[in-house]
């Protein structure tokens, strides 16, 4: 059996007095999409600088497809890929341009790298925008770029922080079916950080984060049934999205209540 894609494992993180993230432990298995679930401020974008090293991790482990990212992280790293919340694309330099750049600090140049780069844009379907500036595209379109660019060295693990934040609902949706296929066709492991209830499905399986702490876990069915048990008529939500942000509010509130 594969290890799992990754292992975060009791891993906490604080700038100075604050603790942004507080004995968070989650698993993204190899080839499955899961959420993490939660509002600004909740430690995602942390979580995310820890998993990718920008962070060092003092406490805690991050494992990536069973290899320890302190121990061993070259062998860690080369199995991940990252679309960053803020946009890191060169506006001046063409969609092609940028993802050979890229590619070349992966070691991969020539032929072979022309050849993937094709591969990825045909795949995020702006294979007609290859030689067109950057700066010339949409905001989804862009985020596309990225999502390519992030999968140029073929890691088998995806991490994308709010990938659709800022986007209309047509380039999110977009967005979201091309990730989802992703996972489904080329058994991507993809965690995927959001704070929007309509990119989770019910049979997701779903991690909710609040100050820095795992407060829920399961499929987002179950999740919003534990959180829903006894809902007043009046907030009786109409639909799965609509049910997992009632629940949401709901395990928010509760833990408002218990702090105070
Ligand atoms: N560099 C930093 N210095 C000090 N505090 C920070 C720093 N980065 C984040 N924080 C704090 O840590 C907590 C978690 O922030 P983080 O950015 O990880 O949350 P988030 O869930 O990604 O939210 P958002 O979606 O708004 O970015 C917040 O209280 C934030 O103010």
């Amino acid at each position: 059996m594969d290890a799992p894609a990754l292992e975060i494992d009791r891993v906490s993180h604080a700038f100075g007095k604050r603790r942004a993230l507080d004995d968070v432990s989650l698993t993204v298995p190899a080839g499955r999409f899961v959420a993490l679930l939660g509002p600004n401020g909740a430690g995602k974008t942390t979580l995310f600088s820890l998993a990718t090293r920008l962070y060092t991790t003092r406490e805690g482990r991050v494992r990536i497809f069973g290899h320890d990212l302190a121990r061993e992280p070259s062998a860690a790293l080369a199995e991940l890929g990252v679309v960053f919340q803020s946009r890191t694309l060169d506006l001046d330099l063409s969609v092609r341009q940028n993802l050979a750049y890229h590619a070349a600090l992966h070691g991969l140049a020539g032929r072979p790298a022309r050849a993937r780069i094709v591969h990825l844009l045909a795949l995020v379907g702006l294979g007609e925008r290859a030689d067109e500036k950057v700066r010339t595209l949409s905001g989804g379109q862009a985020r596309r770029v990225e999502i390519a660019r992030a999968l140029i060295h073929r890691p088998r693990l995806l991490l994308l922080d709010e990938a659709t934040v800022g986007l209309d609902l047509e380039s999110r949706s977009a967005i979201v079916a091309i990730v989802r296929r992703l996972v489904e066709e080329e058994r991507l492991a993809v965690l995927w950080a959001t704070h929007i209830f309509d990119e989770v499905r019910a049979d997701d399986e779903i991690y909710v984060l609040d100050k820095g702490r795992i407060i829920a876990h399961g499929t987002a069915g179950e999740v919003t049934g534990a959180h829903l048990a006894r809902p007043k008529p009046e907030d009786m939500p109409s639909g799965a999205t609509a049910a997992l942000e009632a629940a949401f509010r709901a395990m928010i509130a509760a833990r408002a209540e218990d702090a105070a």
